[in-house]
């Protein structure tokens, strides 16, 4: 079985984060492993308070699944603050870590700073020249570029300028856009759009972290980049189709429709 490994954050009400990331590695059929950089106490409203993990906790989390485990592929998620990301760009290094997605997790839904402002640097030169593929939403690519994006055009412009900082492929997500829900997947060379219709639905949690963790579980699977990301664009639907309300606010996406709706287990929904 292929070993899949998230260094993120926990989300408490397990829509985003870690708990994303593991369901999305079961759904793959890929054994999940995690790094935790940073406790989040959230749910469907809101992030509401946030535990960042020592450094020296994070580095032995690494050294630990390293040292024992062959890793097929790793997703980047949240990371919170300059010293965490050091560790991490560190230990991928040491180990030649391969098959790394980043997904720069900046700012959640609900608003709240899930990675402190003055560390988009530090993100931006020491993880994005380590990624086979980096998943900025609209709002982080406008970060990483300085860049306005309103069109396909300027998401094209942006992914463009997002390429040279060094990640092999950049997947610019235009789930915050207003018409179809278009990707687009920039090689250095061409650019492919992945569209999908937009789904009707405020339940959306964990859409990003869910995306990126299908990509990895793809490509520890030995897909090219090109099919681990169109894999991983039907998979995210199939899944914001199937989302449901859980609280009041921002419900979570289904990891296990296609799953249950095989074994019969779609009774209850
Ligand atoms: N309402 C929706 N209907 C269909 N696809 C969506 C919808 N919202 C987001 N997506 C898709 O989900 C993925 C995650 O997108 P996005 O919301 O932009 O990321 P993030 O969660 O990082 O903000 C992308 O493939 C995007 O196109
Ligand atoms: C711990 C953690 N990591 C990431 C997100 C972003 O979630 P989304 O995928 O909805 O942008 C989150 N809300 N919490």
């Amino acid at each position: 079985m292929k070993k899949v490994l998230t260094i993120a954050g926990s989300d408490s009400s397990g829509g985003a984060g870690i708990q994303a990331d593991l369901k999305a590695f079961s759904a793959h059929g890929v054994f999940g492993m995690s790094v935790i950089t940073a406790v989040t106490a959230q749910n469907t409203q809101g992030v509401f308070a946030v535990q960042d993990i020592d450094v020296a906790v994070i580095d032995k989390q690494i050294e630990a699944i390293f040292d024992d485990i062959t890793v097929d592929a790793v997703k980047i998620g949240m990371v919170s603050r300059t010293e965490t990301i050091k560790a991490i760009a560190n230990g991928l290094k040491k180990y030649n870590a391969q098959n790394i997605v980043v997904d720069p997790v900046m700012i959640s839904k609900s608003g709240y700073y899930l990675l402190q402002p003055e560390a988009v640097e530090a993100l931006i030169s020491y993880l994005l020249p380590l990624a086979s593929v980096v998943t900025p939403n609209i709002p982080e690519a406008e970060e990483i570029s300085g860049l306005k994006i309103h069109s396909l055009k300027d998401m094209e412009e942006a992914a463009k300028f997002i390429h040279q900082l060094g990640p092999k492929y950049v997947l610019l997500k235009g789930g915050h856009r207003e018409d179809d829900a278009t990707d687009i997947l920039f090689d250095g060379e061409s650019y492919q759009h992945l569209s999908t219709p937009r789904i009707a639905t405020q339940n959306t949690h964990g859409t990003g972290c869910t995306l990126s963790a299908a990509i990895a579980a793809n490509l520890a699977r030995g897909y090219s980049a090109q099919e681990a990301v169109s894999k991983g664009k039907e998979y995210i639907h199939t899944a914001i189709e199937h989302s449901f309300a859980i609280g009041k606010g921002v419900g979570p996406v289904h990891h296990f429709y296609n799953l249950y709706k095989g074994a019969g287990m779609l009774n209850d929904e």
